[in-house]
């Protein structure tokens, strides 16, 4: 078009010209446009690099590239005993000594790493976090810029707005051929543009060369048609453009730069070339239908919006309930509620169908007006276009291509009508998505939040109280100090707040009141992901991905060999057993690991905790589910796991607690009892009592052993035949002395009253924990704050 223009004979430009000048004007504002955008976006995100995120392994290394148990063995080694060993005098002593100064070195060491804290905070900014891997800046930063968005105001423009957050997840971002290939695509779709214009235009040339009405060869001018309808087909531009975006980015991304823009851009160039042709008058009719037909389109799809928000909750409903019931498939099957699972689904795909009709019913009608609107202006364009050409002022080629240009402009403009249902849907899912892109985590990192500095692995309790809802409070002002590569159990009555102790110590949440130091840094000030890659915890109720086993261990560890792998999990006592299954490591364990009994998924999850090779071990009923044989094997795993590690054990059969270096006893959310195996016993109180019911039977006990030798007739629990006389001559003997204080103290020995009177006198009596609670309590809160 350049060329011609340039080429012709010099004069003032006709009307045809300046709309053809116009045209290419447009185009490249369109171009600059697209350009200044990206450049605008471009500056969220860091350019690319070789040392590129996507390049480098997943799993982030500790900050000084060693492993993690180099550093800590040297002080774990001092005073620590693998987990399950009995160095009891070591440990307490080493703690009871440490009573005092403990805290006044730690307070030091806070205040050192507070100072050190600042200091890091005054030397690194953002960008200059060496530990940081450029993933992880790229991430923090699209987070960040992606928080600044939230900002939510009620007018229109906010709210389109706050979609700009999806823009660095459907922009290639960092990906030069792509962006590359999106702005090409910009080309092809001006050039789409330019052909609808000229294919009308090129017809009404031939009709008035074969008219006679222009000098031009009628011959190539048909060869020209044919060229320029060989670029508009789908062999030609359009071939090139889908080719060019094979990789789709999003559904409204598409429709909007596909469809929406270029169609405004048509519009745009209907209105310049049929007023340069026609005059003005068919320019504004043109224009005026195809506001009056996007205003109508508009309005009704607004007036559709609530409909559709009804039909896309009913679409959520209905997958929710076919997925709770596939889920929930054995539940389902042993109630025997296969036929209320059937009515409620039935129920949520009518409710469904229903709404989605009321919204198809809708866009019929919506559709029917909006063709009529099409319609009456194609009518009043015709009629003006008619009387010029009967009088002369136009050709009969040019009406030609008016009648052929305005069916160009319809098909965008219907289209533009769907694409509006189109975009409307995508984005009241996008408006989902928003609230759950809009939902703030509970925990997170703190501003400039630095990395731990691990130096063994102290824990520190102090006052912390925590509640899950503000209504009651789970944990209740607990305080404790746990020197590293301790073994601490906690046990209690079920629901008493052992596992939520696990999880603040996790950083799942944060305390409510008090604080959580580990080696004299509250967790609530260094960075979340040294925190966890540091601990390592074998939770109550493991959850595996419906992969393969070997895919399910090596979650722990990505860049892992198969062969360690195997290791953890001969460590965990399973790998005989994996081989054992049909496709061995290869087996998939279906929905959260479905397919494996409760003795197996425990093991894996052990596995994964070996192989993570942490540095503070949390064991929360590690191994409730598995049978004593086995649990004997895994015990060495957890030994070789614990050993130099501090370590947390929850867990209900205190057989497998009982050499821990400090046994904390917990009760509605406080620490009713602490100190070792012996000392407790010893104290008769309520872990005298959870101990004595575990080692006796229950006199009424139907079960009762009948072996041969009958030595053992009266043992429950696991342990070996002479760990088990010990331990109940240890008991029977404690309670005794407990039994035997009861009249003379009157608070201490309430709880050894119960103590010997549930355990020696009537075991089989339910336990009474409020009873016998209330005296260890009081007993035990002017201890609350001692050392383990
Ligand atoms: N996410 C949660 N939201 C609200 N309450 C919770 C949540 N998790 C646990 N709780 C409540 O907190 C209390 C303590 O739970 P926790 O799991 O810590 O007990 P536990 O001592 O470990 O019990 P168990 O021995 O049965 O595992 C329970 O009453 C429980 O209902």
């Amino acid at each position: 078009m350049i060329v011609s223009l340039v080429a012709r004979t010099p004069g003032p430009l006709s009307g045809v010209e300046i709309t053809q000048v116009s045209i290419v004007a447009s185009r490249y504002i369109a171009i600059g446009l697209v350009v200044a955008t990206y450049f605008t976006w471009r500056k969220v995100d860091e350019p690319s690099d070789a040392t590129d995120a996507e390049q480098q392994p997943l799993i982030p290394k500790n900050p000084d590239g060693t492993p993690a148990q180099s550093s800590e063995e040297g002080e774990g080694s001092q005073s620590t005993t693998a987990y399950g060993s009995t160095s009891t005098t070591a440990t307490s002593s080493s703690a009871n000594s440490t009573t005092g100064n403990p805290d006044s070195e730690n307070s030091t060491d806070g205040n050192k790493d507070d100072k050190k804290d600042e200091d890091g905070k005054a030397k690194k900014s953002d960008d200059e976090n060496t530990n940081e891997l450029p993933w992880e800046r790229r991430e923090r930063k699209r987070r960040e810029e992606m928080e600044k968005r939230l900002k939510e105001n009620g007018n229109w423009f906010d709210y389109a707005k706050r979609f700009m957050i999806f823009f660095p997840y459907i922009w290639p971002v960092n990906n030069r051929p792509l962006q590359i290939r999106a702005l090409l695509v910009g080309v092809c779709l001006l050039a789409n543009n330019a052909l609808n214009v000229l294919i009308p235009r090129q017809l009404g040339i031939i009709m008035d060369s074969l008219s006679h009405e222009n000098d031009k060869n009628p011959w190539v001018q048909v060869i020209i048609f044919a060229g320029l309808k060989f670029a508009a087909s789908q062999a030609g531009i359009s071939l090139l453009r889908q080719w060019l975006w094979i990789p789709s980015i999003s559904n409204l991304l598409e429709s909007i730069c596909f469809s929406a823009i270029p169609m405004l851009i048509d519009m745009a160039i209907a209105f310049m070339y049929l007023s340069a042709t026609f005059g003005p008058y068919e320019g504004f009719i043109t224009f005026a239908t195809s506001v009056i037909f996007l205003y109508i389109a508009g309005r009704m799809i607004s007036s559709l919006k609530a409909a559709r928000r009804g039909e896309v909750s009913a679409w959520f409903e209905e997958h929710y309930v076919r997925q709770a019931g596939i889920q929930g498939w054995s539940t389902v099957a042993s109630f025997n509620q296969v036929g209320h699972e059937e009515d409620r689904y039935s129920n949520a795909v009518k409710t469904r169908v229903e709404k989605s009709q009321n919204v198809y019913i809708g866009y019929l009608f919506a559709y029917a007006f909006q063709y009529l609107v099409l319609l009456a202006g194609l009518l009043a364009g015709a009629f003006l276009a008619v009387y010029q050409v009967t009088s002369g002022q136009s050709t009969s080629g040019q009406f030609v291509m008016l009648l052929t240009y305005w069916t160009q402009l319809v098909a965008p403009l219907t289209f533009f009508a769907s694409l509006g249902k189109s975009i409307s849907k995508n984005f009241i899912h996008a408006e989902q998505l928003l609230e759950i892109m809009n939902t703030k985590p509970t925990v997170v990192n703190k501003e400039n939040a630095v990395d731990l500095e691990f130096a063994g692995g102290t824990v520190e309790f102090k006052d912390v109280s925590f509640s899950y809802n503000d209504k009651k409070d789970i944990v209740k002002n607990i305080s404790f100090h746990v020197p590293s590569g301790m073994t601490v159990a906690f046990v209690g009555a079920t629901g008493a707040g052992k596992s939520t102790i696990l999880k603040l110590l996790d950083r799942f949440y944060d305390v409510t009141e008090g604080s959580i130091k580990i080696d004299g840094q509250d967790i609530r000030d260094v960075d979340l992901h040294s925190l966890r890659s540091r601990i390592g915890i074998v939770p109550q109720a493991p959850i595996l991905f419906n992969d393969t086993i070997m895919n399910n261990v090596r979650y722990a560890k990505l860049d892992a060999t198969d062969e360690d792998v195997y290791n953890a999990c001969r460590a965990a006592a399973i790998h005989e057993q994996i081989l054992g299954f049909s496709e061995g490591y290869n087996s998939r364990v279906g929905e959260r690991g479905i397919k494996l009994s409760g003795g197996e998924l425990q093991r894996v999850a052990i596995a994964r905790a070996i192989l993570k090779d942490p540095s503070i071990v949390l064991l929360d009923e590690a191994t409730s589910s598995v049978d004593t044989e086995t649990e004997q094997k895994i015990q060495d795993a957890l030994q070789a796991l614990c050993s130099g590690r501090t370590t947390f054990v929850v867990a209900h059969r205190l057989s497998t607690v009982m050499n821990a270096d400090s046994i904390i006893v917990i009760s509605d959310g406080e620490i009713v009892e602490q100190g070792n195996h012996d000392e407790l016993i010893q104290a008769g109180g309520k872990y005298a009592n959870l101990w004595s019911k575990q080692v006796f039977t229950k006199p009424k006990d139907k079960f009762k052993a009948t072996d041969a030798t009958g030595k053992i007739s009266d043992l429950v629990n696991d342990l070996s035949v002479d760990e088990a006389s010990e331990e109940v001559a240890k008991a029977t003997e404690a309670t005794s002395k407990a039994a035997a204080t009861t009249t003379s103290e009157s608070i201490s020995g309430n709880g050894a009253a119960s103590a010997s009177g549930d355990g020696a006198n009537d075991a089989n009596t339910a336990e009474d924990d409020s009873g016998s609670e209330t005296a260890t309590e009081t007993n035990s809160n002017a201890d609350r704050k001692k050392e383990v």
